[in-house]
């Protein structure tokens, strides 16, 4: 492919991640796999190239572009290199005109950048657009370090017990640690979460909102085999993907549930003030994964966020109902946005005078707002909050 058919190839599989985006649809990398595989004369090289023009653009404009070629001839603008594609070659986008739309802006919308919390500064925010790293996390029960450090002589320890952080682009998937469940892939902001589940030892575990299982295996991974542990989500398709890493990881102790939304009440009965230990890993905007996902800024709008919130709060509240008198409740969130964090504890403790937050003692994160705060610049994992309350 030319490198003007490769522009005009970036701004039509834009066009498809800007529409998905706006009917909350499927994610920029699905899209892409997709798109490649109907594209089967783009050689190697011209993915490469596509998808470096499509990330690109997705980092640099915080507001949803109207099209892909406004988010290109936008991206133009400041890249002289990009204008002279724009050349009406055969394969390649029309010539721009001096009327036409452009993509503009910030990094991050005006109405978003102003709800973050009051510590992410601008060296916070720049680090929100870094390279995320390749943490993994050793499952004690399988692994040794001494295998892993064998396999990866590059492999740097972190401040939790069982991380570690590879280069990123490492091929982990493929190796033998991996696939006979000695190790996970797993940020260390996650890791840190489940640490902060476990000062004592609980005997029924509720992980409310469980996806594909990350940090219920990270709680199985440090808990005795005979602890009943729930794990629990509307998703079907994510908490299906529990499964196989079950088996890899040779747990027989989880348990899945399969929630209606707005029904997830009747689901839970049987565990109604039983929990030793309920997670609610809440489902949030995810403003703190902008490095894995910077795409997940074109999904955003006031209303949505708004439903977001309302709906954590819903969570916490039924994830409440689920604690036994001196047990313990986690709720985390991978936002950045105090909506989503310190407001949802302060204002569930305002309305719970038999909870209280309780301190943890972890070697990442700074206290905020009754809580955790994580963040990508001060301790180099993905953006989080969370607090831990216990029921008195
Ligand atoms: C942040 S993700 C969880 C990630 C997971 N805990 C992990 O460590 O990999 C939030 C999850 O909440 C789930 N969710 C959304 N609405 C829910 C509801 N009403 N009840 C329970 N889970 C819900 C989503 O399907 C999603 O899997």
């Amino acid at each position: 492919m030319t490198p003007s058919a490769r522009l005009q190839a970036a701004i039509e599989l834009l066009d498809e991640i800007i529409i998905a985006a706006r009917d909350n649809g499927a994610s920029a990398d699905n899209i892409a796999k997709k798109f490649f595989k109907a594209r089967r004369y783009a050689g190697s090289k011209d993915r490469r190239a596509i998808r470096e023009h499509v990330y690109a653009a997705i980092r640099r404009f915080g507001d949803r572009p109207a099209s892909g070629r406004a988010a290109m001839a936008g991206l133009a603008e400041e890249q002289p290199e990009l204008r002279e594609l724009f050349d009406g070659s055969a394969y390649g986008p029309a010539a721009l005109t001096d009327d036409e739309d452009r993509a503009g802006g910030n990094f991050v919308a005006n109405w978003l950048s102003a709800r973050f919390t009051a510590l992410i500064d601008d060296k916070e925010k720049a680090a929100l657009f870094g390279r995320a790293p390749l943490d993994i996390r050793l499952n004690p029960k399988k692994g040794d370090t001494g295998v892993i450090k064998g396999t990866w002589p590059e492999i740097e320890d972190l401040v939790l017990p069982n991380a570690y952080r590879l280069p990123t682009g490492t091929q982990v998937e493929n190796s033998k640690a991996y696939i006979s469940g000695q190790i996970e892939i797993q940020d260390l902001g996650s890791q840190a979460i489940v640490a902060a589940c476990l000062p004592r030892e609980p005997r029924l575990v509720l992980d409310m909102c469980a996806g594909a299982g990350g940090k219920t295996l990270g709680l199985a991974a440090q808990l005795p085999d005979d602890i009943r542990i729930i794990a629990a989500d509307t998703d079907r398709s994510r908490l299906s993907r529990i499964e196989p890493r079950l088996h890899r990881s040779g747990v027989r102790n989880i348990e899945t549930i399969l929630l209606s939304p707005k029904k997830e009440e009747e689901a839970l009965a049987p565990f109604a003030g039983k929990c030793d230990l309920v997670l609610v890993d809440a489902p949030c905007t995810g403003t703190g994964t902008w490095r894995r996902n910077p795409e997940l800024r074109w999904r955003m709008t006031p209303k949505r966020l708004d439903q977001t919130v309302k709906l954590q709060a819903r969570l916490l509240e039924l994830a409440s109902n689920m604690v036994a008198p001196g047990g313990r409740l986690v709720y985390a969130v991978c936002s950045l946005l105090d909506a989503e964090g310190g407001d949802q504890a302060a204002f569930f403790l305002k309305n719970h005078p038999e909870w209280r937050d309780i301190e943890v003692d972890l070697p990442v994160g700074r206290p905020y707002r009754k809580g955790t705060l994580l963040t990508p610049y001060q301790d180099g994992t993905d953006g989080f909050y969370f607090t831990c309350l216990e029921k008195l």
